[in-house]
């Protein structure tokens, strides 16, 4: 059996630094990019030292085309690469109308082009290897596009879209496709000042997060959500989005639309 080697997005703090503790406990090689390159030679030192897997570096700001070109160049070419991580992702907006378009052009360029185009990149290799995985981190704000930010949930509602279709052109192939929701959890994507503000009991640690969406995965989930106590919640939501599907394009309008001469 070949060894994987995982590239992590967004590895340097947070959810990916604990994808990429536990990936190289399960023995994969790593790739690990993010832009803070001092944080990610530390981070490779400790898992070389601890698990005697290989650990490379990659410092990248996936939201600057040249930076992401590289990226995708090294996931379309290296024929070792058998599985992604897509994680860097930021918030940080505040209302709509106040905050600063360049800051949301960013934002989407991160939460957005960066995991459609480096998802883009593998998934070709790992389809004709009917082979390997991508997990991309969406957020439990996918489903509660009213309850956050504007831009932040759309981001996330995207990736949300965009894997479970991913799920259905891939996952016949062989190639395990997951979305992880997470909730609230301990990371430094929270100002110290808003964290202190959460009720402690919708806050998980980072760890409990990323190994409840590794047992997901090892489960063959193509949607896990750490926190929600019973999957049957979120198949009765998949199942009603579903019922609605065979009115949703109809040659006629429904009667409360049409129009009376
Ligand atoms: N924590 C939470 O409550 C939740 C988080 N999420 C999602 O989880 C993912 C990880 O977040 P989390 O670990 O909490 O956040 P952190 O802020 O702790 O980590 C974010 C990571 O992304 C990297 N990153 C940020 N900007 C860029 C960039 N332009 N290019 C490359 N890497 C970048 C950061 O590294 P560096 O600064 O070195 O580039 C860092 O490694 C995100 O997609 C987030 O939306 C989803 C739901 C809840
Ligand atoms: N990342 C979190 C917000 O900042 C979330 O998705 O809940």
């Amino acid at each position: 059996m070949t060894q994987d080697t995982i590239l992590i997005t967004g590895a340097s703090d947070g959810i990916g630094a604990v994808y990429a503790d536990r990936f190289a406990r399960r023995g994969a090689n790593l790739i690990l990019v993010a832009r803070r390159a001092e944080k990610l030679e530390a981070l490779a030192a400790r898992l070389r030292a601890d698990g005697g897997v290989s650990v490379e570096v990659i410092a990248a700001d996936l939201s600057q085309a040249d930076d992401l070109a590289r990226v995708e160049a090294r996931l379309r070419d290296d024929d070792a690469i058998t599985g992604l991580v897509n994680n860097a992702g930021i918030a940080g907006e505040q209302a709509f109308v106040e905050t600063d378009p360049a800051y949301l052009t960013g934002l989407i360029d991160l939460n957005i082009l960066a995991v459609t185009r480096l998802s883009r990149a593998i998934a070709p290799r790992l389809a004709a290897r009917g082979a390997g995985t991508l997990i991309n981190i969406t957020s439990v704000t996918a489903l509660m596009p009213d309850g956050f930010t504007a831009v932040y949930p759309a981001t996330k509602a995207y990736v949300l879209a965009f894997t479970e279709a991913l799920q259905v052109e891939l996952g016949g192939k062989g190639v395990k496709v997951q979305a992880v929701l997470p909730g609230i959890t301990r990371t430094a994507i929270w100002a110290a000042e808003q964290m202190a503000g959460l009720p402690p009991h919708m806050v998980m640690d980072v760890e409990v997060m990323v190994d409840a969406a590794l047992a997901g995965l090892d489960m063959g989930e193509a949607i896990t959500i750490p926190a929600l106590p019973d999957n049957a919640d979120l198949d009765a939501y998949l199942a009603a989005r579903a019922a609605l599907r065979p009115n949703l394009s109809l040659k006629d309008a429904a009667p409360r639309y049409r129009v009376t001469a």
